[in-house]
């Protein structure tokens, strides 16, 4: 594992240092570990992959390092800051063991409730000496935070993230687990619109993916799917005439196609411009009004859609085998980075090798899809779409 400029937390070195002498930093690390408490939270919404996570995090501590101190911390954020409310549950290596095998997250995932001073309180409260932060970049910000205070407390905790996001939209990192998932069963959903479509006339399948700000599932399942007609993300911004233009122009050569849309493409033509209260973009729909628009333009040649919107089934489903070795891989990586006294940092994979970046950086921002790449433009090719709706022009 590599680690990317970043300093070993002060508290835990001094300490390690103190009582240790010139121990090498791992041999300090196995006379701890009697004192090691841990607890894993998952933030946000639900993504494929958090059992698997929460599973091999439980396992690496308990079978590697002897920690029987281990927290499911419930309901994201708001089990940190009022764990009387939300009363956190034990996890052993029992009752993590078959976890992988269906889809959520066994401590809950949930958005709000994070307060840095309360949850420092609670951390102190608890005697957890090791947080594992498992949520998208709004997760990684306030674990920043919650570093920041933890570190002008002088706390003794390592906060690590394991970034999530089923969009892959998380920057700097190779790829996010959940995604292999999300797009495995985003291509099966579109083959299922391809049926429909394909078994009438002048049929047209549309199925919205999710992806607010990042259309990398739409693009990839797309592309995977191979029976794409149609790809728009939000990276794309197209014109309804253009896109009506493609419909009729596919139908006059194959009599069905399959579109495939990202919840937050085209909101030029949907806006809503209204936020809720966690303060994100309450996004118009696409999907209704690609439906709509299409139904009304085909019907006086007798054309109709079909329309499919799968999100809540796609975040749901069982990990992937490959997308679960992946999950095990992080799971134990933020482990050793924690349990070596690192702290505000996150763990992924970058060219393939997992590294630590101070969360920070990982908060900067979201991940798009570039509309000059040639994931993009090779997608592009597969649905044969034109120049206009590309995205380079
Ligand atoms: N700027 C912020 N300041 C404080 N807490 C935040 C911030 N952004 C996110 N959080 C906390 O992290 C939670 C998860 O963030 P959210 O953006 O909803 O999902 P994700 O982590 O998947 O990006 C939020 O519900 C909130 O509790
Ligand atoms: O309905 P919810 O739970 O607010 O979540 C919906 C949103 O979460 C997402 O799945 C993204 O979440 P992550 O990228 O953090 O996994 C979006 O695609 C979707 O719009």
């Amino acid at each position: 594992m590599i680690a990317i400029g970043i300093p070993r937390s002060p508290e835990i070195e001094l300490k390690a240092e103190g009582s240790y002498g010139s121990l090498p930093c791992w041999a300090c690390l196995l006379l701890e570990l009697r004192t090691v408490k841990a607890a894993v939270v998952t933030c946000g919404g639900l993504c494929p992959g958090l059992n698997s996570i929460i599973r091999g995090v439980t396992k690496c501590l308990w079978h590697e390092y002897g920690v029987r101190e281990i927290l499911g911390i419930t309901a994201g954020y708001n089990g940190l800051s009022d764990p009387d409310s939300h009363p956190p549950i034990k996890l052993t290596e029992e009752n993590v063991r078959d976890i992988h095998m269906k889809g959520g997250s066994i401590i809950k995932a949930a958005r709000g409730g994070f307060d840095a001073e309360k949850i420092c309180d609670n951390l102190q409260r608890l005697g957890i000496t090791v947080l594992f932060l498992v949520g998208g970049d709004g997760t990684q910000f306030a674990g920043h935070l919650l570093y920041e205070a933890a570190r002008k407390r002088r706390l003794d905790v390592s906060i690590v993230g394991i970034p999530k996001s089923i969009d892959n939209d998380v920057v700097l990192f190779d790829r996010t687990f959940g995604f292999e998932t999300a797009v495995a069963k985003a291509s099966e959903v579109i083959r299922n619109a391809l049926v429909e479509a394909s078994s009438c006339d002048r049929g047209v399948g549309i199925v919205k993916l999710m992806g607010r700000d990042s259309g990398f599932v739409a693009m990839h399942a797309a592309t995977a799917a191979d029976v794409v007609d149609l790809c728009m993300i939000p990276e794309v911004n197209v014109k309804m005439k253009d896109v009506l233009e493609h419909v009729d122009a596919t139908l006059a050569r194959k009599k069905y196609m399959v579109i495939a849309v990202a919840e937050g493409a085209g909101q030029e033509h949907v806006s809503t411009g209204k936020k809720d209260d966690t303060g994100h973009t309450i996004y118009g729909d696409i999907g209704v009004f690609l439906k709509d628009t299409l139904n009304k333009h085909l019907k006086p040649s007798g054309g109709r859609t079909f329309y499919i919107d799968p999100s809540y089934i796609i975040r749901s489903v069982p990990i992937t085998p490959n997308d679960h070795i992946y999950c095990v891989r992080l799971a134990n990586d933020a482990v050793h980075t924690a349990m070596r006294g690192y702290t505000g940092v996150c763990v992924g994979a970058m060219h393939n090798i997992v590294c630590m970046l101070p969360s920070r950086l990982i908060a900067t921002g979201k991940k798009k899809v570039r509309p000059h790449s040639s994931s993009w433009q090779g997608c592009v090719q597969t649905c044969n779409m034109p120049a206009a709706l590309s995205g380079l022009f």
